[in-house]
């Protein structure tokens, strides 16, 4: 006999697109939350997002986030996520401060709350990249894993060959150039190279083209969810992978399916921050 439905109040929110069932909590998470992230994502049996984000209390900063990707599987880091739960808070907890420490996996975040409630943008400081093969994680052992070859193919099919900027913002992330982005194939390669061995922990896919020093396009296939609109991280791991290919500025708009982000790699603290929109879209009960 299945228990009473269990009621869960949430707000949907989006980065630039790439969705999220956020849920503010007062205590520790549900049992078993991966298979409740798995479920309430699917967009057809369950609300339908490409992750379950929650916000908690924190003793080290002024809330913490946890989130899960629509797999179920539990994330370092999620840049867009960021962004919507300091609105969030900011918006209906506490509108005290415009500046806020937030605690995630990849350890604490500063936030600024920008602009009026119209035309709200938040900046998040992402912290420095990581760059060291093993520790993005790759298999590669070198200080820095820049157009590295690998090869990718289905059974009985010729493999295509790619070269990628290994770089983590606490997720790790292959960073790929191509010609362009637009016509590029991202759902028949992104899942290959996400699953590919030489990422112990799968990776983060993101395929770039140029558009001068200051502007890069991206489209992302995302480690658990598939294609998103928008990679907060990934737009980040993008600046630096170009800035270090010396193909960019280190400051640079990127144009992703959902809008844009500016992403600057501070010189004075080595720093990545992040700037960009988060938008309430409805409250809702999940009836499990
Ligand atoms: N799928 C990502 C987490 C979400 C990252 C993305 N949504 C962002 O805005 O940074 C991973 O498994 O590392």
């Amino acid at each position: 006999m299945a228990g009473p439905p269990m009621m869960m109040k949430f707000t949907k929110m989006h980065g630039l697109g790439n969705d999220f069932i956020v849920v503010a909590k007062e205590q520790a998470l549900p049992d078993q939350v991966s298979i409740l992230a798995n479920r309430i994502c699917d967009r057809n049996f369950g609300i339908g997002a490409d992750g379950l984000v929650y916000l908690l209390p924190s003793d080290q900063a002024d809330f913490s986030m946890r989130i899960f990707n629509a797999d179920g599987s539990e994330p370092e880091q999620c840049g867009n996520a960021v962004r919507c739960v300091a609105r969030y808070y900011f918006e209906r907890i506490s509108s005290e401060k415009r500046e806020l420490t937030v605690e995630t996996k990849a350890g604490i975040q500063r936030v600024w709350i920008e602009g009026d409630t119209e035309d709200r943008q938040v900046r998040v400081n992402m912290g420095p990249p990581i760059l060291a093969g093993l520790a993005i994680p790759t298999r590669i052992d070198a200080e820095r894993v820049v157009d590295h070859s690998v090869w990718v193919g289905t059974e009985g099919e010729e493999q295509q060959h790619f070269s990628f900027t290994g770089v983590s913002m606490g997720n790790p992330h292959a960073v790929i150039e191509v010609k362009n982005v637009e016509q590029f194939p991202v759902a028949k390669w992104g899942p290959l190279l996400e699953n590919h061995p030489i990422f112990p922990r799968k990776a983060n896919i993101e395929f770039i083209s140029i558009r001068s020093e200051d502007e890069l396009e991206m489209r992302v296939w995302e480690r658990g969810v598939g294609e998103t609109l928008a990679c907060g991280t990934g737009a980040c791991a993008s600046l630096v992978a170009s800035y270090i290919r010396g193909r960019t500025d280190r400051r640079v708009k990127v144009h992703l399916r959902g809008g844009e982000l500016i992403i600057d790699w501070k010189e004075t603290d080595g720093c990545v921050h992040m700037t960009g929109a988060a938008t309430f879209v409805f409250d809702g009960v999940w009836l499990g």
